[in-house]
This record gives C-alpha cells, structure tokens and sequence, in this order.
C-alpha cells in the first residue's frame, strides 16, 4: 500500500490505475459479472429507456455483459463519444451492432465520425434517463474521480441548473474505493456508484 497526500490527485490517480491494473483476467470477468447483477437491481438502470455506457480501456471494470439484458428490455443504448471541436466534452451517440466504430485518440472504441456528426444519432445528455459513468475512483459519499480530462464535468454542468437531469451511476471496482476523496467546485455529484461488492449512495447533510 502505497501512501499518497489526499490532495495529490494526480499521484492518487495512478495508484487505484495501479490497483485496478493488477486484477487477473478472471477476477476481472468475475467483477464485470458482479457488478452487472448489481446494476440490474438499481430502479435508475430498471426504468431507464436510454442509457449510456462505456466500453472498457484500461482495465476499468467492463458494463458490457449489461448490453444484451438492455436489449431485451429494448433500452436505447448510447456510447461518450470525444466531440469535435469542442474541448474535452461529450457526445452521446446511438449504439448497436451495426454502429461503424473507430479507435478515438485514447484508444478507446467509440462511433466514427460521420456517423456521430448526424444530429438522429446523438441524444443530448438531459434526454438520456441514465449515465453509466466510468470513475478511476470512489468514496464512501460516491464522490468520484475520473481520468482526469473532466469530460464528464463539463458534459453535465447542465445540471447546475433546474430541468431535467439524468440519474448518474459511476462504476468501478470495489478495490478503487477509498476513504474520502477530494470535491473540487466543478464536480457533478453521482447519484450512486455501483462497484462489484456494493452500491453507496451519497447521504444527504444539511
Ligand atoms: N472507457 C472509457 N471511455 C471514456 C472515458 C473513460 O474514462 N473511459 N471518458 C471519461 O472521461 C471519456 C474519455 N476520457 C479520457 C480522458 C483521459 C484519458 C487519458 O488521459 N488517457 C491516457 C492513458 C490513461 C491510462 O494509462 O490510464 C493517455 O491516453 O495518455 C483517456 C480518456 C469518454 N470515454
Ligand atoms: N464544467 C467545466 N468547465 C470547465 N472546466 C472544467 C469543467 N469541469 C471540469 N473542468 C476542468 O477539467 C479538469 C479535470 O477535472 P478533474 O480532475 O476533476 O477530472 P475528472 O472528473 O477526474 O475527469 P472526468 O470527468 O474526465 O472523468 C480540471 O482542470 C477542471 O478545471
């Protein structure tokens, strides 16, 4: 265990990248199993009829067993997509099997260009019911921290402001949590994180 200040986001950052490196394969699939039976119990995946999710760099814990019991469901399902010309924000743009994807410059599969530009692919992240958000870490308040770029933050500072908001559910794995993170100004909180051992959800103070 290595020690690191609270307030060294960036050295914090790297040793739960760290923690979460040194999962095997299969604990691994194990906690992408885990966690999708967890998600399947929460009344903000259970309502939803559009969702967004991720797909796994990195190690990060996988959503992705969700996708067929989603299907079933026939939830409309939308991938982040990096929004060009627009500095470290989002798109949500439509997925399926037949979506043309590339590689974005992070390595990460998302759908290609022309096809995300066309306005009835893309859902503006107030229309979507629910956000599966990926998080490098987590507290026991489901503060989050994430990659670092803040493109979630900025991708949902609408919700500063009154009107209709998705419900937030990071993910991670059980061993990125810790015991109290750092919440900076521009921090959108999460409605809840869902890790493969739990689910927190914020306790209201004040
Ligand atoms: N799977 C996944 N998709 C996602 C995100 C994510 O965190 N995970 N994002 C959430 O915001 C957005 C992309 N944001 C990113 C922000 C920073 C880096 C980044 O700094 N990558 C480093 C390598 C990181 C590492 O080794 O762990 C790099 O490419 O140098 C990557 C993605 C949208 N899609
Ligand atoms: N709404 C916003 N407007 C402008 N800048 C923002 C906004 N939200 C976050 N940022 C900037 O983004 C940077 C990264 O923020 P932070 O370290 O909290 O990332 P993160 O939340 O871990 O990453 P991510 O949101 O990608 O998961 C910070 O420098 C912050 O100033």
């Amino acid at each position: 265990m290595s020690l690191t200040s609270p307030n060294d986001k960036p050295a914090l950052r790297r040793e739960l990248k760290r923690r979460r490196r040194a999962l095997s394969a299969e604990q691994q699939r194990q906690a992408a199993l885990a966690l999708c039976q967890r998600l399947k119990q929460l009344p903000e995946i259970r309502r939803a009829k559009r969702i967004s999710l991720y797909l796994p760099v990195n190690s990060e814990i996988d959503p992705t067993p969700l996708i067929p019991w989603l299907r079933k469901r026939r939830v409309a399902i939308y991938l982040p997509v990096l929004r060009p010309f627009s500095a470290n924000s989002l798109w949500f743009v439509a997925y399926d099997a037949n979506t043309p994807m590339i590689h974005n410059r992070f390595g990460i599969a998302e759908p290609c260009p022309r096809f995300a530009v066309q306005r009835r692919h893309r859902l503006p992240a107030w229309a979507l019911d629910t956000l599966i958000v990926p998080l490098v870490g987590f507290d026991r308040q489901a503060n989050r921290m994430g990659m670092g770029g803040g493109f979630y933050d900025r991708s949902l500072s609408f919700m500063r402001h009154p009107g209709p908001a998705p419900a937030l559910i990071g993910v991670a794995h059980a061993c990125q949590q810790v015991a109290s993170l750092p919440v900076e100004p521009w921090d959108i909180p999460l409605t809840a994180v869902a890790s493969d051992t739990g689910v927190v959800r914020p306790i209201k103070t004040g």
